[in-house]
């Protein structure tokens, strides 16, 4: 019987970008759902899930502000070992395409690669035996030199709902190029729920077809049809959301009396942030199906 090479696994990092307004237990749902079925293929091993919730510049309605949004995020995550929230893209004073959220978390990684490669490798194969005992006596004793372990970066992958992935085909709100990088250069991770005909949407468009080995569909069996929106509306006409989410969400949700019918409104009448780039780039009239 053949053993199973752990090495051999491509590492993998889930991304989830989204409002998160607020956190909900279905979005943590959908990393444990993830890993499980990247794991159950044999292939990949999960490293880290990240939540990266969207900047204020978005403009979607009812938004509330990035600072708790990201706080309510950090208290849902911290019992996980895994899953972290990271607030680079909410920082930006402008919005950004998921695209160059996924561009950014790959470079990061990279760049964390070359520092622990430059770490592990003894950088004093020239200099003379003198100079480098001299030099150890200032220095922390590095780690021998070891053979180049050839290990890839791991891929940054984009964990969506169906929803999100059939926002694609929404006119003007992803340019064409994007889509074909995301499902090109880094891959997809949709969360379907029974009845969802996300397969048909992907079988009519030519560009996620052609990159369908890149677009992993998980089937989620024990459906639980959780979203902000709902959550929103239970806390306006004051009605529990316990179980729903994280306790410490609910808590801190209460305490800074953060959801409302004023808060509803806000950015009411404003064009959502990519619909108002795109609309006017000559590209974004190409459609995702042809
Ligand atoms: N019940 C669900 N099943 C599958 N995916 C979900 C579910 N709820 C949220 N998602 C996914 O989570 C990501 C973040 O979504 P988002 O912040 O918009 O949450 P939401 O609950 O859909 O909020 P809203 O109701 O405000 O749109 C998206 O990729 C979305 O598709
Ligand atoms: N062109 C794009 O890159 C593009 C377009 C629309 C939404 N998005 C992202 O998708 C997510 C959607 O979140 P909501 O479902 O909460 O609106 C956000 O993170 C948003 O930035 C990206
Ligand atoms: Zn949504």
């Amino acid at each position: 019987m053949a053993m199973e090479d752990p090495d051999r696994k491509t590492e993998v990092v889930l991304l989830a970008c989204g409002s998160f307004n607020p956190i909900t237990n279905m979005h943590l749902r959908l990393f444990e759902l993830a890993k499980d079925y990247f794991h159950e293929t044999g292939k990949y091993k999960v490293i880290k899930g990240i939540i990266s919730p969207v900047g204020d510049a978005y403009k979607k309605k009812g938004l509330i502000s990035a600072n708790h949004r990201v706080t309510m995020a950090k208290l849902a995550t911290k019992n996980s070992d895994w899953v972290e929230v990271d607030d680079w893209e909410s920082c930006q004073s402008e919005w950004l395409e998921t695209l160059k959220v996924l561009r950014y978390h790959h470079q990061k990684l990279l760049s964390a690669d070359v520092t622990n490669s430059l770490q592990d490798a003894v950088p004093i194969t020239k200099l003379g035996r003198k100079r480098k005992q001299e030099q150890n006596r200032h220095e922390p004793i590095k780690k021998k030199n070891q053979s180049p372990v050839v290990k890839s970066v791991p891929q940054v992958k984009l964990l969506c709902g169906s929803d999100m992935l059939e926002s694609f085909g929404v006119p003007n709100l992803w340019k064409l190029e994007d889509i074909t990088e995301i499902v090109e250069k880094h891959g997809l991770v949709c969360i379907s729920r029974a009845g969802n005909n996300v397969q048909k949407f992907i079988y009519e468009s030519d560009i996620l077809w052609r990159h369908k080995n890149n677009i992993h569909l998980v089937e989620e069996w024990i459906t639980n049809d959780i979203s902000s929106t709902k959550i929103r509306r239970a806390l306006r006409r004051g009605q529990s959301i316990r179980y729903l989410v994280p306790d410490v969400v609910r808590t801190y949700i209460e305490k800074n009396r953060l959801y409302s019918a004023e808060s509803e409104d806000r950015n009411a009448g404003l064009v959502l942030a990519p619909l108002q780039k795109h609309a006017s780039e000559p590209r974004s009239s190409q459609a995702l199906n042809n």
